[in-house]
C-alpha cells in the first residue's frame, strides 16, 4: 500500500478525521494536519498503539481460538444495542457487527507477526470495496444466527459492545494482530454481561459472509455518521438563525432584517448558482412566530378622485369590497352598481366616512400635469398669421358641394395630372395675399357636431344661398348654428348666373334675419358668386382673405404641433388614416403623436393632392398614417415627445370615455337651471325650439323670450318647423341649450343622441304649458305635477276600412307596447296630427288590451278616420310627479 494522507487514511478506516488526528497524536505521530502522509512505518506504529490500547481486554484465550469463538458470538445479534447515532432501524445491525471483531479477531489469530503491514493493506481495501452492499445481506445474515442460535440452546454473555468507529478500528488493528493480543475494550458493560461467547468452529462459507456483513456494517456506519453530521450541521445553522432573527412589527425593519440576513449570506459564503435558497419565511414560520402582524391601527389612504369615478375602482383605491361601497352609498340615500359612476362630491362624502383621505382631482388637471410631462419645456413660440379655416354652410341644392369642387378643382388641382385629387376632408388654397383652408364636410350639421364634440375649428362661416331661389329653412339653420358657435358670416350669393337669379331680393330676405350686408350698412360680406361658371369665386377668396385679416388669427409656426382630427378611416392596406388640421407648430413625418385616445408615430404624410410631405404648418389639412385606431372627428392631437406617457394619456382618456359614458351627462337641464342660476353660474337659459307650423314658433318664441328677467334671459338659439333632428340635438348639446318640440318629435337618429347625451328635450302640445314650465324653471318652482311618459310607438302599414269602426291602422309596435285605454297621439313626419283615444286594439280578431314591440295589431282611434300608411302611433299615459320643493 502507498502512503496516503490523514485524511485519506481516515476515510479508509472510516472515522472521524478529528478522532483518527487524536489517535495519531496518542500513537505518537507527527501528523496533525489532514494532509500530511502517513507512512508505512508510521502506520505499523500506530496500529501498535492501537493494539495496545485495545490490550486491556482479555481476550488472549479467543485469539488462540479464534475460529470457535467468532462462531459463537455471532449467535447473539439480537441483544445487542445500536451504537450508530441516527441511524434509525439500521442500529440493530451496528450491534450485530461487534461480534465481527471477533470473527475478525480469531481469523487474525492465524496471522503473525511478520505479516502485519500486508495484512492491514488487505483489510482496508476489503472495506473500501464493500462500503456501499444492500442491507438485505444484514437480514439474511440475521436469520441465520438466529437458527445458529437456537442450535447452541444456551445463553451467553454478550461481548462487549464498542462503538461503530472504534470497531472498524480495532478491525484493522487486530486483522494484524498476533495471537497474545488483547481483545477490544468493552464500552457498554450492562451489554457485554448479557453477551457469551460459545467456541465453535466456522465454515469457509460463514467466515465470509461474516466479512461480507462487517464490511456492510463498516458502510452503514460511515453513512450514519455522514447523516448525523449534516443533522448537526441543520441544527447548528436554524439555531443561529433563530437567534439571528428578532420578531418586527414594521415593514421596515422586516427588510432591515431581510437585508442584514442578505448581507451575512453574502459574508459567509456565496450561495452556489442553481442551488435553491431556503424561502425566508419557511425559516421564519420554523421559528414559531409569523414575521408578518395584524396591523394595530386602520390604514388611511390618500385617494384621489376624479370628476366622476366607478364604484369598483373607488372600491379598489381605498382597498376594499365593492359592497362596502354600495352599503355606504346606501347609508347616504344613493342606489348604485358596481359599475355606476359616482360624482366627485358623493365620493368625497364616502371616502371621508370611511375614514380615508379625499383628493379631489380634475381630469384636467391630470390631463395638464401629464401633458406637460409629454411636452416637456416648450418654449413660447412666436405667434405669426394662419390660413383662415372655412366651413361652408346653407339649404340643400343652393351649390356648397359645387363651390367646394370648383374651388378645389380650379385653385388646388391645378396643375394636377387628369385633375384627379383625393378627397381628404379638406383643402388649402394658396393666393398671393394669403391662404385658405376650407373644410371639406358642407352642411351645419357636421359643422355642429364637430362643435358638440368641443371642437371650435371653424373661423369663418360661408353661407351659400342660392340667388334664384332664396332665404330657405336650412340657410337660417345654417345662420343660427354659426351665430351659436360665434362665428362671422360670409354670404355667397350663388347661382348669380341663372338669369332668373335676385340677389338683391335674397339680400333683403336675410337681412330681416340680421344678416345686414355691408353696402347697406351692416357687417356681412355678400358676394355674388357661380359656382359652375366661376364667377366671383376670387373675390370671395379674398373676402376670406379679409376676414381673416379682420379676425388677426395668427398661431405658432414652429414648435410643437397640435390640432385637431377632421375625419379617419380604416384603410386595408395602410391602417388607420386621420385627417388632421394643424392648428398651432409644425408637424413632422416620424413624429409621435397622440389623438383622442389613440397614438402612434407618423409613418407618412399627405396633402390634400396625395403628395407625400415631410412637415406641415399651422392650418394645413394632412393625412397622417401610423395611428394606433381611428381618432373620432373633432379630436385634438398633439406631438409628444415620450411614448410611455402618450401611452398613459391615451388610457386615461379612454377611461374617462368610459366613465363619462356611466356619468350623467353635463347637458343643460330645465330643472337645474334655477339651481345653477343661484350658484351664479348661469344667467342665460339656450333654447332650441321645433314647431309643427311656423306659427306656433314665432308665438313659443316669443312668449318664452319674454320670459327674461334681471337675473336671468332665455335665448332662443334655434327655432325651426319640422320633427327634432341630429343637427338640432347636436345644436343643443353645443349651446347647452335645452330642446323643446312642441307637437314635433324626434326622430331616431336624434333620439338615440338624446338619450346618450342626456340632452334635455321637452315635448308639448299646448304652449300655454310650455311657457308655464320655463316660467317655474327659471323662477324655481321645479318639475311639473303631471308629467308625460311616451310608452310605446306603432307604425302604421296599411289601413283598412270597417264599417263598423271607421278607418282601422294595421300596425307594427316599433317600440315599448300599445295599451287600450292610455291616450295617444297621431304623428305624420314626427308632427303630431292628432291627439286623442283607442276606441279598438285587436290582434286578428281578438281584442286585446295590450301589445308589445315587434307585434303587430289593428288600432282603431276614436272619432278619427284620417290615418295614413306611414304614420306613426305614439302612446302615452301622463303620471303624477311629486314636487321637490
Ligand atoms: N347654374 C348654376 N347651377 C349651379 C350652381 N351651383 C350649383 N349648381 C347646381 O345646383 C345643383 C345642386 O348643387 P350642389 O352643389 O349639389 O348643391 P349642395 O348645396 O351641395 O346640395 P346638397 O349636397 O344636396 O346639400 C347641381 O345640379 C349644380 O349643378 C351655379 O352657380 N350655377
Amino acid at each position: 500500500m502507498s502512503d496516503k494522507t490523514v485524511q485519506a487514511l481516515a476515510e479508509v478506516v472510516g472515522i472521524p478525521l478529528e478522532r483518527f488526528l487524536e489517535q495519531l497524536k496518542e500513537a505518537g505521530l507527527s501528523a496533525t494536519d489532514p494532509d500530511d502522509i502517513i507512512s508505512e512505518e508510521e502506520k505499523v506504529k500506530l496500529l501498535a498503539h492501537l493494539r495496545k490500547r485495545h490490550g486491556k481486554t482479555d481476550v488472549s484465550q479467543d485469539n488462540s481460538t479464534p475460529k470457535r469463538i467468532t462462531l459463537k458470538r455471532s449467535t447473539k445479534t439480537e441483544l445487542r444495542q445500536s451504537s450508530a447515532p441516527g441511524s434509525g432501524t439500521k442500529t440493530v445491525s451496528v450491534e450485530v457487527r461487534k461480534q465481527k471483531t471477533y470473527i475478525k479477531r480469531s481469523e487474525a489469530s492465524v496471522s503473525d507477526a511478520q505479516k502485519e503491514a500486508e495484512q492491514a493493506k488487505q483489510a482496508l481495501a476489503a472495506l473500501e470495496e464493500q462500503k456501499r452492499r444492500q442491507a438485505a445481506d444484514e437480514e439474511k445474515r440475521r436469520q441465520h444466527e438466529a437458527q445458529l442460535k437456537a442450535e447452541a440452546g444456551k445463553t451467553q454473555p454478550a461481548p462487549a459492545s464498542v462503538p461503530a468507529t472504534e470497531t472498524l478500528q480495532a478491525e484493522a488493528t487486530e486483522s494484524v494482530t498476533p495471537p497474545s493480543a488483547p481483545a477490544p475494550v468493552a464500552k457498554k458493560p450492562e451489554v457485554a454481561a448479557k453477551e457469551a461467547v460459545t467456541p465453535k468452529p466456522l465454515s469457509e462459507a460463514e467466515r465470509l459472509e461474516q466479512e461480507k456483513k462487517q464490511r456492510l456494517e463498516a458502510a452503514v456506519e460511515r453513512n450514519a455518521e455522514k447523516v448525523r453530521k449534516a443533522a448537526e450541521a441543520k441544527q447548528q445553522t436554524l439555531h443561529k438563525k433563530k437567534q439571528d432573527f428578532k420578531p418586527t412589527r414594521g415593514p421596515a425593519t422586516d427588510i432591515a432584517a431581510d437585508t442584514s440576513d442578505a448581507a451575512r449570506r453574502g459574508k459567509g459564503k456565496k450561495s452556489k448558482p442553481g442551488r435553491r435558497e431556503k424561502p425566508e419565511h419557511e425559516i421564519e414560520m420554523q421559528g414559531g412566530k409569523h414575521r408578518f402582524e395584524k396591523p394595530v391601527a386602520p390604514t388611511v389612504f390618500d385617494v384621489t378622485i376624479p370628476e366622476t369615478i366607478i364604484v369598483s375602482d373607488l372600491a379598489a383605491k381605498m382597498n376594499i369590497k365593492a359592497a362596502e361601497v354600495i352599503k355606504h352609498l346606501m347609508k347616504l340615500g344613493i342606489m348604485s352598481t358596481i359599475n355606476q359612476a359616482i360624482d366627485q362630491e358623493t365620493a368625497v362624502i364616502l371616502v371621508e366616512e370611511m375614514g380615508h383621505k379625499a383628493i379631489m382631482q380634475s381630469e384636467d388637471d391630470f390631463e395638464q400635469e401629464m401633458l406637460a410631462e409629454v411636452m416637456g419645456d416648450v418654449e413660447e413660440q412666436k405667434s405669426l398669421p394662419r390660413a383662415p379655416i372655412v366651413t361652408i354652410m346653407g339649404h340643400v341644392d343652393h351649390g356648397k358641394t359645387s363651390l367646394l369642387d370648383y374651388i378645389r378643382k380650379t385653385r388646388v388641382a391645378a396643375g394636377e395630372a387628369g385633375g384627379i385629387t383625393q378627397h381628404i376632408g379638406a383643402y388649402q388654397v394658396k393666393t398671393d395675399h394669403g391662404s385658405v383652408t376650407f373644410l371639406d364636410t358642407p352642411g351645419h350639421a357636421a359643422f355642429t357636431a364637430m362643435r358638440a364634440r368641443g371642437a371650435e375649428v371653424t373661423d369663418i362661416v360661408i353661407v351659400v344661398v342660392a340667388a334664384d331661389d332664396g332665404v330657405m329653412p336650412q340657410t337660417k339653420e345654417a345662420i343660427e348654428h354659426a351665430r351659436a358657435a360665434n362665428v362671422p358670416i360670409i354670404v355667397a350669393l350663388n347661382k348669380i348666373d341663372k338669369p332668373e337669379a335676385n340677389p338683391d331680393r335674397v339680400m333683403q330676405e336675410l337681412a330681416t334675419l340680421n344678416v345686414v350686408p355691408e353696402e347697406w350698412g351692416g357687417d356681412v360680406q355678400f358676394l355674388r358668386v357661380s359656382a359652375k361658371v366661376g364667377t366671383g369665386i376670387d373675390e370671395l377668396i379674398e373676402a376670406l382673405i379679409v376676414q381673416a385679416e379682420v379676425l388677426e388669427l395668427t398661431a405658432p409656426a414652429e414648435g410643437i404641433a397640435s390640432g385637431i382630427c377632421i375625419e379617419s378611416r380604416l384603410d386595408k392596406g395602410r391602417g388607420a388614416v386621420a385627417t388632421v388640421l394643424i392648428q398651432k407648430g409644425t408637424l413632422s413625418k416620424g413624429e409621435f403623436v397622440l389623438c383622442g385616445h389613440e397614438y402612434g408615430r407618423i409613418r407618412a404624410m399627405f396633402d390634400e393632392n396625395a403628395h407625400s410631405i415631410k412637415s406641415a404648418g399651422p392650418s394645413a389639412p394632412v393625412e397622417i398614417l401610423g395611428l394606433s385606431g381611428t381618432p373620432d372627428a373633432g379630436d385634438e392631437f398633439l406631438v409628444v415627445q415620450n411614448e410611455r406617457v402618450a401611452r398613459e394619456l391615451a388610457a386615461h382618456r379612454e377611461d374617462r370615455k368610459k366613465s363619462s359614458r356611466h356619468a350623467a351627462a353635463h347637458a343643460s337641464k330645465l330643472d337645474d337651471v334655477f339651481s345653477r342660476m343661484t350658484a351664479g353660474e348661469t344667467a342665460t337659459l339656450n333654447v332650441v325650439i321645433k314647431t309643427d307650423v311656423q306659427g306656433s314658433l314665432e308665438a313659443l318664441r316669443e312668449s318664452l323670450v319674454g320670459l327674461s328677467t334681471d337675473e336671468v334671459q332665455v335665448k332662443c338659439i334655434y327655432g325651426g318647423v319640422g320633427g327634432i333632428n341630429e343637427g338640432d340635438a347636436n345644436l343643443a348639446l353645443a349651446s347647452s341649450a335645452i330642446l323643446i318640440g312642441f307637437n314635433v318629435r324626434a326622430d331616431a337618429v336624434a333620439r338615440k343622441l338624446i338619450e346618450e347625451k342626456d340632452i334635455d328635450l321637452h315635448y308639448y302640445s299646448i304652449i300655454y304649458e310650455a311657457i308655464d314650465e320655463v316660467k317655474r324653471a327659471i323662477s324655481g318652482m321645479l318639475a311639473p305635477d303631471i308629467q308625460e311618459k311616451i310608452v310605446g310607438l306603432a307604425e302604421v302599414r296599411d289601413v283598412f276600412r270597417s264599417p263598423k269602426f271607421g278607418a282601422i291602422a294595421g300596425c307594427m309596435v316599433t317600440d315599448g307596447f300599445v295599451k287600450r285605454n292610455l291616450p295617444i297621439r297621431v304623428l305624420r313626419d314626427n308632427v303630431v296630427i292628432f291627439e286623442g283615444q283607442l276606441e279598438s286594439l285587436r290582434r286578428f280578431k281578438d281584442d286585446v288590451s295590450e301589445v308589445k314591440m315587434g307585434m303587430e295589431c289593428g288600432i282603431g282611434v276614436k272619432n278619427y278616420n284620417d290615418v295614413k300608411p306611414g304614420d306613426q302611433i305614439e302612446v302615452f299615459e301622463r303620471i303624477e310627479v311629486k314636487r321637490e320643493i
